[in-house]
């Protein structure tokens, strides 16, 4: 069984604290929104699928400790929590889509509820449903790339390199990227996962390394500087990797890196996909030029674990996030199943639709 990182009893969430993995297992309460701002920020939990639920969690929780007068104050009070859960990171869009989705059907309760203790409990249980759905969408997406590549490879075992962390550790569970990963090996159809250390913050050595010595997928770790090599001399099926953002043209926001991936897979001749839930996709950008890239402290490339690695003095420029050009993506890997990103327009208009019943 993948590894479980949040644990949700009503009134009670923990998560495990990403920032001591692989070194310490710890896990720790968030009793409130701030508690999950704090702990979104801090990266005790990343990866977009992650910190939404995590967040939009933390409300439920919250919202069973208060009291309103009455349900257009308690509407005011989760629409206001949402916006500010979603100030936590910027790039990820995975908390603004599930907060626009969240603060209208909260809107539309309060003149359709019986009293504030009925709406609560619907908001809950839309919160606990949100989370159901995306682990059941990565397991669906997780089973429409199998066999995808599996078709690619007329059924013969497939060698992937991935990048960041796109597991259960970034996900409601399963994962995205790796929940295919996942899916090829329950079906003995994985020769094997090369996967990068993710620079600066290390997301592959710490977080994806740890996940697939849990599950006891054949893997080797490459430093992100060794992944052209690796495609040169390695026989690669497909480069596969992770969504914070994916916008009307096709562009995708994700770790820095991705796009130094799809470059030199498009030269290799290797087939570059991105694996995403319908919460990943994004109406209000045109092009990935306009999405908003969180830049973070210098201190991740200067230091490791505390230790200083780089000359002290020296100037860094750190974005966690790179755009990859639509033009370099071979297809996207959904729950709906898979298309080219020359689709994603005429998707989106669907996956709003069923993003409304919600409502
Ligand atoms: C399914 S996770 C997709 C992405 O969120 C992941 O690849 C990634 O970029 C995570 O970044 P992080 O900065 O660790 O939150």
């Amino acid at each position: 069984m993948s590894l479980k990182s949040i644990i949700y009893k009503k009134q009670h969430l923990t998560i495990l604290n990403q920032l001591l993995l692989p070194f310490e297992k710890e896990f720790i309460d968030l009793e409130n929104t701030e508690d999950a701002w704090d702990a979104i920020h801090k990266m005790q939990v990343r990866g977009a699928p992650a910190i939404s639920i995590v967040g939009c969690l933390s409300l439920a929780v919250e919202l069973r400790t208060k009291t309103f007068g009455s349900c257009e104050e308690q509407a005011d009070y989760v629409c206001e929590r949402l916006r500010y859960l979603v100030t936590a990171r910027p790039t990820a869009v995975n908390m603004t889509d599930a907060a626009h989705v969240l603060s209208e059907m909260t809107r539309g309760l309060v003149t359709t509820s019986e009293s504030v203790s009925t709406m609560r409990d619907k908001v809950i249980t839309e919160i606990e449903k949100m989370w159901d759905e995306d682990i059941n969408a990565n397991h669906e997406l997780s089973r429409h790339g199998a066999d995808m590549l599996l078709e690619k490879s007329n059924g013969e075992p497939v060698t992937l390199l991935t990048h960041c962390n796109t597991g259960s550790l970034a996900t409601a569970g399963y994962g995205t990227a790796l929940g295919v990963v996942r899916a090829l090996h329950e079906r003995q159809k994985l020769e094997h996962v090369y996967f990068t250390e993710t620079r600066p913050y290390n997301q592959g050595s710490r977080l994806t390394a740890f996940e697939l010595i849990h599950d006891d997928i054949p893997a080797t770790l490459v430093c992100d500087s060794m992944a052209s090599a690796l495609m040169q001399h390695k026989n690669l099926s497909a480069v596969i990797v992770g969504v914070d953002r994916i916008v009307t043209n096709g562009d995708v926001a994700n770790k820095i890196g991705t796009y130094q991936l799809a470059i030199a897979a498009k030269y290799h001749n290797i087939p570059f996909y991105v694996a995403a839930t319908e919460y990943s996709f994004d109406v209000s950008h045109r092009t990935g030029a306009s999405i908003k890239i969180e830049e973070r402290e210098p201190t991740e490339m200067t230091s490791v674990r505390g230790v200083r690695v780089a000359a002290p003095g020296v100037n860094c420029w750190n974005p966690a996030f790179d755009v990859t050009p639509a033009e370099l993506i071979t297809a996207v890997i959904t729950e709906f199943g898979i298309f080219t990103p020359s689709q994603v327009e005429e998707r989106l208009i669907e996956v709003q639709k069923l993003k409304h019943h919600h409502l």
